[in-house]
């Protein structure tokens, strides 16, 4: 079997008395997973892990098989492999063409490349015909797309997303979904942190469930949400049921 692009190997974090992420070991398989649990579980901070933006406390971190334990996150951006954020903040006065280029500019020192890359990017992820447009008037779910787009622009093997449906409504949602499908269609392996289960039932061949800084369930989204452990902590009997429909809709022919 080929190397997981990316290894975590009991890593763990913790802020204080806090213990954040407690002895996490995963192995990310291709195409697209997601990471979820509830409001506090460590998600992020597990991000930030993987991604170079705080060191762990134990445990090693590994990337196309190098141990790149700690190493800063415009490294591990340079080798292709990059996170977006929950909280968006483009450069408001910049228009979405120059934001999108700041990506581009990882691979590309010229202006004018890193322009025609952010083009071709923002096609990509329904962008196009924004281009001109400052970053600061585009509305929540442009955001979303724009920060997809400057991840992209950084040619990634790995694309870290936290959250990137968070704040869209239903539509966006729908919307948003097969622009994400495609991302991994096109040979980029995704690990999404996403609490709109919806859309980790779409999207996710596997998924790793974190509460109180630790793992405590992984396999297909139909496992996971009828993992009693996974009810407890995170969905409740409800939303699991309501899941449990949706997935039996979603296999009959
Ligand atoms: N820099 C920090 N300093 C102190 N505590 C922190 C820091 N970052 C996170 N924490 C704490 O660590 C725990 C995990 O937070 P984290 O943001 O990783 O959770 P999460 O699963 O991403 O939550 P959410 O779904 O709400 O985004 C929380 O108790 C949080 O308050």
């Amino acid at each position: 079997m080929a190397e997981p692009l990316l290894q975590l190997q009991g890593v763990s974090k913790s802020f204080g008395g806090l213990a954040a992420v407690r002895d996490v070991s995963l192995e990310l398989p291709p195409g697209l997973s997601a990471l979820i649990g509830p409001n506090g579980a460590g998600k992020t901070t597990l991000f930030a892990l993987m991604s170079g933006f705080l060191a762990p406390d134990a445990g090693r971190i590994l990337f196309a098989g190098e141990d790149v334990t700690g190493r800063p996150p415009h490294l591990n951006a340079r080798r292709g492999m990059t996170r977006t954020f929950q909280i968006v903040q483009p450069f408001a006065a910049q228009t979405v063409r120059e934001n999108i280029a700041v990506g581009a500019h990882l691979h590309c020192p010229g202006r004018g490349e890193a322009l025609a890359q952010a083009e071709e990017v923002a096609r990509r992820v329904g962008l196009a015909a924004l281009l001109d447009q400052p970053a600061g008037e585009l509305t929540v779910a442009g955001r979303k797309r724009l920060e997809l787009a400057r991840a992209l622009a950084t040619r990634p093997r790995l694309l870290l997303l936290d959250e990137v449906l968070a704040g869209l409504n239903p539509q966006e949602v729908a919307e948003m979904l097969p622009v994400v499908r495609s991302i991994a269609d096109q040979g980029v392996t995704v690990l999404m942190i996403e609490h709109v289960m919806q859309a980790v039932m779409h999207l996710a061949g596997h998924v790793w469930v974190l509460a109180q800084g630790q793992l405590i369930a992984s396999g297909t989204p139909g496992e996971v949400t009828r993992d009693e452990r996974v009810i407890e902590a995170y969905l409740g009997h409800g939303t699991a049921q309501r899941l449990a429909k949706m997935a039996v809709a979603e296999a009959a022919p």
